[in-house]
């Protein structure tokens, strides 16, 4: 009997593009009796077909710079799209969706944005919309959290989902280089791009947040829903301060439900954790997921989160998937909003936290900083006094948890004491 084929169009042959077309080629016979049916290129849409394309290994005949004809071709099954961004991506999906062909993608920004619309037209036409590689690269995570996980039920999802944050933040840990020094670094070695703003001011962990809290907690929730707040204010006396405390300065996404079960917190922002907790020993350009759940525990997820090979190698997973789907007459599970949780507003999230003062070192300037934090129902967990020259010191305190409105107000209220010459500091810790 001859085998079926399945016509896949690429569209995108960049960094993950160009490895999804190698791997395919690769292992084209492990794939198609993996599914049943042979998995062949029908064509590559760039954006400029001129460049030399031969180290590739691509036929030249397959690119095009047409990637709307190529989606809308007959002769096509299934879509990989690699091109990254909301357009043209978005409308090449949707297009390939209302024609009934399934579709696997990189693409994070474009599914927290738009992942419920995506979804419910993938729905409507009775095809598969697949991403893992969208978050956390080759880490098998949003499977595991729509299959393997969805008899549980999950409360917290906590990670290291942005390799090029996480490499600058262990540069400054284990080494005491500087933001800047640091982000250099991850720039020569290929991790952060030369616009690095997308990684280091939380933009892409935000997106990741985004996806993984509307799966784990079956909610629409999307890029504008999150909190973020990006590491470029993180300095060397933070990292440092953390150290003293047994702690490291990590850019953690958080989704977590609220007490009452009813809404979904999802933030973005640096934190002290415990040198003890698991993602504390996540070094370099690694990504690590945390995941709690009533039944499961903790169960955590670890590997490369980015680069070209890694993330292709989550792709092909997919698009084995969505093959065998489509060879079965079948398609996966879809998207789950069902419980629709409203989101948690920041101000109520609560924590806890350091602050590190620069005051006068005399007598009352501890009972005054320590009224101020009673005047907002903060309670102190522990203070640390350094004193450096004669009449100044560096107060440190960690707080019990507090919200994010009180520690707020906290805060401007420490600024208005004639003793605080300066709030140095103030950051989240969190896996206590
Ligand atoms: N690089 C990684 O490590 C990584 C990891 C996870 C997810 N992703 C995601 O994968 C996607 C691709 O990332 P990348 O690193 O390969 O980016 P890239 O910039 O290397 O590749 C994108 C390619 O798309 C091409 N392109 C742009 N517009 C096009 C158009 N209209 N038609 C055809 N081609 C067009 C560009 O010329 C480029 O070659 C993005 O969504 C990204 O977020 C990347
Ligand atoms: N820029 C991302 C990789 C793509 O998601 C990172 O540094 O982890
Ligand atoms: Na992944």
């Amino acid at each position: 009997m001859r085998m079926n084929t399945l016509r896949v169009a690429l569209l995108g042959c960049g960094v993950v593009g160009s490895e999804v077309a190698r791997q395919m080629t690769e292992r084209s016979d492990d794939l198609s009796a993996r599914i049943g049916a042979r998995l062949e290129l029908a064509g590559v849409a760039v954006r400029r077909t001129g460049r030399d394309r031969a180290a590739s290994g691509i036929s030249p005949e397959l690119f095009t710079t047409d990637a709307a004809g190529l989606v809308e071709r007959d002769d096509v099954d299934l879509i990989v799209e690699v091109i990254g961004g909301i357009e043209p991506a978005r409308g090449l999906i949707l297009s390939a969706l209302e024609r009934g062909k399934s579709v696997v993608t990189a693409n994070k920004a474009l599914m927290a944005d738009d992942g419920y619309a995506l979804h419910t037209a993938a729905d409507k036409h009775g095809v598969d919309l697949y991403y893992e590689a969208a978050v956390a690269g080759a880490i098998p995570l949003l499977r595991p959290l729509r299959e393997s996980l969805a008899g549980d039920h999950i409360t917290r999802v906590l990670g290291i989902v942005n390799g090029t944050t996480n490499y600058i933040l262990d540069q400054m840990d284990s080494y005491g280089s500087g933001f800047a020094e640091a982000l250099e670094e991850a720039q020569s070695l290929g991790y952060a791009e030369a616009d690095p703003t997308a990684d280091i001011e939380g933009f892409d962990a935000a997106a990741k947040a985004a996806i993984l809290a509307s799966i784990a907690f079956h909610s629409p929730v999307t890029m504008s829903d999150v909190h973020r707040q990006g590491i470029t204010d993180v300095t060397s006396a933070d990292v440092a301060s953390a150290k003293a405390m047994g702690a490291v300065v990590k850019l953690l996404a958080i989704c977590e439900l609220a007490p009452d079960g009813d809404a979904v917190g999802v933030r973005v922002h640096p934190a002290m954790i415990p040198r003890t907790h698991p993602l504390a020993g996540v070094r370099g350009a690694y990504n690590a997921v945390f995941v709690e759940a009533e039944a499961a525990g903790q169960v955590m997820f670890y590997g490369p989160g980015a680069g070209g090979a890694p993330t292709a190698s989550a792709i092909l997973g997919d698009l084995v998937t969505v093959a065998r789907n489509r060879i079965g007459g079948v398609t996966g599970p879809g998207g789950s909003w069902y419980a629709d949780r409203r989101v948690h507003p920041m101000g109520q999230t609560s924590t806890r936290y350091h602050i590190s003062l620069d005051v006068d070192d005399r007598p009352g300037v501890l009972a005054a900083v320590a009224t101020v934090f009673a005047e907002h129902g903060v309670s102190i967990e522990t203070v640390r006094q350094r004193t450096e020259r004669p009449d100044d010191a560096e107060l440190v305190v960690v707080t019990h948890k507090a919200s994010d409105e009180a520690l707020t107000a906290t805060v401007a209220g420490l600024g208005r004491l004639d003793t605080v010459r300066d709030v140095m500091s103030v950051m989240r810790v969190e896996g206590g």
